[in-house]
């Protein structure tokens, strides 16, 4: 089995909303096909990636020296002892030359790699890629639907009250029982009419709220916040101050009794080691949300789990930020604790395949062979069309 060629393309997934430290008008997304010399019906297999929201295009890094590096390999250097694709030997490929830290930019394009080659690798299989992981990185019995809650509750350009309320009723009725809302990007009084106006359409519930601050509060408007968010219970407090800051988010967990949520931004097992050791996080309340589309891609996201055991943290404490179908299969077969959906925002790649049905805020995975974006047809349709 060899890798006959890669197609790379960049895509928008612009919009005019914002969260507290950025705003999504120029937001875009490399995309990844990798045509195999596999034939079935006819066909030559093929492997697609994306990177996840939040990031842009990582196109540069990956024409000039990731994908050269996976193409001008030995063929064999990319396969198992059974003579199979093997994702995590292509990573070795991949990374070569490449110093430790500073993980940023690279660790987009390679998770964009490595999830064409996992989708590649379960088509090869002939099974959903939920079940490739769970037979080759998981413990054979992965899970048949998945924890989803429904992000949203962006700011926009004369967005009111009501319509905030409509949207979140709209994930209500979609079938989510956990919804998401920004706060950070307005007054401390402002996000509080926000969020007293979501919970309203909990039915007065703020256990079913999580928000999320992107980032942006320094410590003393972070514990601030806390404190006025306090009595509502909310479901998590999400990415309060810099994702580096591991001394903030420390000092937050001593004061802040409710759940935390954080780690979309960290990209790397050295990086989320650093949280564990050093963020102050509770095992037996927060939440963890490395994006393996961001984050050197699955291969690094299985020493990330090995690590969270090693420190006594289940992988029920994961929920993946970003949305994506990767993450959804991922959460089934390592058995996560869900996983991020965004019903409205980020098309193409945003969401799950159309046929997906939200039921008391869980999702069922669809048996398509690898990840399934052919069951998503405005995604599917641009795949297509990077390799035609
Ligand atoms: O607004 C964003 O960049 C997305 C985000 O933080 C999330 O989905 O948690
Ligand atoms: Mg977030």
């Amino acid at each position: 089995m060899r890798i006959v060629s890669a197609h790379e393309g960049v895509i928008p997934i612009s919009s005019p909303m914002s969260n507290a430290f950025i705003d999504f008008s120029t937001m875009d997304c490399s995309v990844l096909a990798l045509v195999s010399d596999v034939i079935v019906e006819g066909r030559p297999l093929v492997g697609y990636g994306f990177n996840s929201n939040g990031r842009y295009s990582a196109g540069e890094i990956l024409r000039r020296r990731i994908l050269p590096r996976l193409l001008d390999a030995p063929p064999e250097s990319l396969l198992d002892a059974n003579h199979m694709l093997s994702p995590g030997k292509a990573w070795d490929v991949m990374m070569r030359n490449e110093k430790p830290g500073g993980h940023g930019e690279r660790s987009v394009a390679v998770g964009v790699v490595d999830m064409a080659l996992h989708d590649l690798a379960a088509k090869i299989a002939g099974v959903p890629l939920y079940r490739w992981i769970s037979d080759h990185y998981g413990d054979g019995s992965p899970e048949d639907s998945v924890f989803v809650y429904a992000a949203g509750g962006y700011y926009a350009p004369g967005k009111t009250l009501q319509q905030l309320q409509d949207e979140m009723k709209a994930f209500l009725d979609a079938g989510y029982e956990v919804v998401k809302m920004k706060i950070g990007g307005a007054s401390p009084a402002e996000d509080l009419r926000r969020i007293e106006a979501v919970i309203e359409v909990l039915d007065g519930d703020g256990s079913r709220l999580a928000v999320d601050v992107n980032g942006r509060f320094d410590l003393p408007t972070a514990l601030e916040y806390g404190r006025a968010l306090d009595p509502y219970n909310l479901f998590w407090y999400e990415e309060v101050g810099d994702p580096l800051d591991y001394g903030l988010n420390a000092t937050l967990a001593e004061h802040y009794r409710n759940p935390i949520a954080t780690g979309e931004n960290l990209f790397s097992l050295p990086d989320a080691r650093n949280l564990i050791r050093y963020g102050g996080l509770r095992p037996d309340r927060d939440y963890l949300q490395f994006d393996p589309a961001l984050s050197y891609g699955l291969v690094e996201y299985c020493r990330i789990q090995d690590m969270l055991k090693q420190h006594g943290w289940s992988s029920r404490r994961c929920i993946p930020h970003g949305g994506h179908q990767f993450s959804l299969h991922i959460a089934a077969a390592l058995k996560l604790g869900g996983n991020e959906s965004y019903p409205g925002e980020f098309q193409p790649t945003g969401g799950f395949a159309d046929d997906t049905v939200v039921s008391g805020s869980r999702v069922k995975l669809n048996d398509l062979p690898g990840i399934g974006f052919e069951g998503k047809a405005n995604f599917y349709r641009v795949l297509r069309d990077l390799h035609r």
